[in-house]
């Protein structure tokens, strides 16, 4: 188990991308591939920082590495926490607006731009506080930020 010596669990530290698309603000949802925990459920893209890495580096790499496409800078909009049975989550939200190359769904994942509220699926638990910040800076109704 992710626990240190004195039994408190160790955060895993996440870093996720909020792509927002240019000409209509939409926003990128993806599938969890076979295999992960909530496997076929919609999330932001991102994934897991490597041992020594930044939040940037490892965005451009797990982004990259599932998407093919090639982002340039990305700053941290905000962090959020999710203690699932599988691991305490540390979030870090970038809000990335340009990138480079064309999707190519490299995991095998669905993707798909999405406007609030998702009409996707079901979407994981740990991505519902930054809805409701995305939906507040709208100017939309709490309800927009809805996953139930
Ligand atoms: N990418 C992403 N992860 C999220 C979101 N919300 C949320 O709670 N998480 C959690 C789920 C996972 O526990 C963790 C991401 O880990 P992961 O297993 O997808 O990362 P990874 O691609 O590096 O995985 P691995 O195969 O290398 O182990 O963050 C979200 O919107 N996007």
């Amino acid at each position: 188990m992710n626990t240190s010596p004195t039994g408190t669990r160790k955060h895993t530290e996440v870093a996720v991308g909020i792509l927002i698309r240019a000409q209509d603000d939409a926003l990128l949802l993806s599938t969890r591939p076979e295999g992960k925990p909530y496997a076929g459920y919609w999330e932001f893209p991102g994934g897991k920082l490597e041992a020594g890495e930044t939040v940037e580096a490892a965005l451009r790499r797990e982004l990259h590495e599932e998407l093919g496409i090639t982002i340039a800078d990305a700053e941290v909009w905000k962090v959020t926490e999710h203690d699932y049975p599988h691991a305490l989550v540390r979030l870090h939200w970038c809000r990335v607006r340009q990138w480079d190359g064309e999707f190519e769904m490299r995991e095998g994942q669905a993707m798909r731009w999405q406007q609030l509220p998702l009409d996707v699926r079901p979407v994981l638990p740990g991505a519902q506080p930054v809805l409701v910040w995305l939906a507040e800076e709208r100017g939309l109704a709490a309800s927009a930020a809805s996953i139930d």
